[in-house]
């Protein structure tokens, strides 16, 4: 496992992102390949299943302030990164993203670069709503911003 990034709070700054962002909030639908049960759950075969990550990444038993947007999440009180087992925005288990490590080290560099360089607000006047677009994916409305350089 490759050591953390250097900038705790950019880190759990993209890390809350992607909790909050919830952009995969429906798996791919999958059937169960022979009886099983599953916290008590009895799942004959054949049954279409499929996992629904909100509930996790949103879960008030796992998170301080789930409905919040709060990068303290990610962070202990020495201001050091901290890992939560709650964070599954790429799934889990034989079917998780294959792509997890390239996305993660894509969304650091790419964030960390842009942030050294800009200084990101919206326009004024034009807060971006919270509310999504659900297609695919969970995707945000489309907004403007402005990046003043810094
Ligand atoms: C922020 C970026 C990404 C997120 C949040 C994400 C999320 C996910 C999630 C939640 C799943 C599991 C879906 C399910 O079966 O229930 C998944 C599967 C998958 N992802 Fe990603 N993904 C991301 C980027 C990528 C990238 C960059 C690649 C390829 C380079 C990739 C390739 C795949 C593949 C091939 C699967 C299917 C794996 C399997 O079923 O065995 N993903 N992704």
């Amino acid at each position: 496992m490759a050591d953390r990034p250097n900038l705790p709070y950019t880190d759990a700054v993209i890390h809350e992102t992607q909790r909050f962002g919830n952009i995969v909030p429906l798996g791919f639908p999958k059937m169960a390949s022979k009886d099983s049960t599953l916290g008590g759950y009895f799942i004959p075969k054949g049954t279409a299943i499929t996992t629904i990550l909100s509930s996790v990444l949103f879960d008030k038993n796992e998170w301080e302030t789930p409905d919040v947007f709060n990068p303290e999440h990610f962070l202990d009180s020495e201001g050091k990164f901290r890992r939560r087992d709650a964070f599954l925005p790429f799934s889990a288990g034989k079917r998780v993203c294959i792509g997890e490590p390239l996305a993660k080290m894509q969304l650091f560099l790419f964030f960390a670069s842009l942030l050294q360089r800009f200084t990101l607000t919206p326009v004024p006047g034009e807060m971006p709503s919270l509310e999504g677009v659900m297609g695919f994916t969970y995707s945000p409305e489309e907004f403007r911003m402005l990046a003043v350089p810094r």
